[in-house]
C-alpha cells in the first residue's frame, strides 16, 4: 500500500517518523489556504485538511493520503502564518499574556477513496512578553513560516505557562489522532509492533 504525506511541513514528516511511518512520497497540496469570509477557526482548519487530502489523493489514485492543518486562533480570529517579521511581531503582541487555541485537523483518505477525519484542540496560555522579548524572538526568526508566529518545539515553549491538549498537535500533527487514523486505514505502525503492543 502506497502512503503519501500531503504536506510541505518538515515537522509533519518528523512527527510521523515518531509513529514509525515513513511515507512513500511527500507531495504538498499547495492549495489556496485563505479563510472564507466569516469562516471560524475550527471549520477553516477542517476544510483545509480535507481539501489538501482531496487534492493530493486525486494525483495518487489507490494510495493512502494524509493531510493536516494547524490554525492558531485568538477567539474567533484566525492568526496568519507569519511569513515575515512584522507579521510575527503582531501575532506575538496579540498572544502576549493571553490564552489562545490551536486547532490541528487531520484527514486521511484510504486506498478505497474514503475520507476519515480527526482533530485536536489545545488551549495555551502565554506569559506576558516584554517588547524586548518580542523583538529578540522575532529577530531570531524561529516563528517565521509558523502559524501564529511561534514554534512550540523551539524557544517559544518557554513562553507557555500552560497547555491543555496536544503538544504534537500544536507542532502540526496530533499524534494520538493521527495514529488512530493510520490504524483504521490498515497501515503498519512499526514502532508499536517492535514494542510488542496491541494496535487498535
Ligand atoms: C503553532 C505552531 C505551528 N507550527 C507550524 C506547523 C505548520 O507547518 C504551520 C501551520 O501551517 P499549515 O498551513 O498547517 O501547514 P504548512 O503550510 O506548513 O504545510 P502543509 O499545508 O503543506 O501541510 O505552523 C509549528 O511548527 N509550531 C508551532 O508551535
Amino acid at each position: 500500500m502506497r502512503f503519501v504525506l500531503a504536506s510541505a511541513s518538515p515537522r509533519r514528516l518528523e512527527l510521523l517518523a515518531r509513529l514509525g511511518v515513513t511515507p512513500d512520497a511527500v507531495d504538498p497540496a499547495d492549495i489556496d489556504e485563505s479563510a472564507r469570509r466569516l469562516e471560524l477557526p475550527l471549520p477553516h482548519a477542517r476544510r483545509l485538511a480535507a481539501e489538501k487530502a482531496a487534492a493530493v489523493a486525486a494525483r495518487h489514485p489507490g494510495a493512502v493520503v494524509l493531510a493536516s492543518d494547524t490554525v492558531v486562533a485568538c477567539g474567533r480570529r484566525i492568526l496568519p502564518k507569519a511569513e515575515d517579521r512584522a507579521t510575527a511581531r503582531r501575532c506575538l503582541e496579540l498572544l502576549s499574556g493571553r490564552r489562545h487555541r490551536v486547532y490541528s485537523t487531520v484527514t486521511l483518505i484510504d486506498a478505497d477513496g474514503r475520507a476519515r477525519h480527526r482533530e485536536s484542540t489545545s488551549i495555551l496560555a502565554f506569559k506576558r512578553l516584554s517588547p524586548q522579548e518580542i523583538h529578540a524572538y522575532v529577530e531570531g526568526g524561529e516563528g517565521i513560516g509558523k502559524a501564529g508566529g511561534y514554534a512550540i518545539q523551539g524557544f517559544a515553549e518557554s513562553f507557555v505557562k500552560s497547555l491543555t491538549g496536544s503538544h504534537s498537535g500544536v507542532m502540526g500533527l496530533p499524534l494520538f489522532e493521527t495514529r488512530a487514523l493510520l490504524v483504521a486505514a490498515g497501515l503498519q505502525l512499526a514502532g508499536l509492533q517492535l514494542a510488542g503492543l496491541q494496535l487498535g
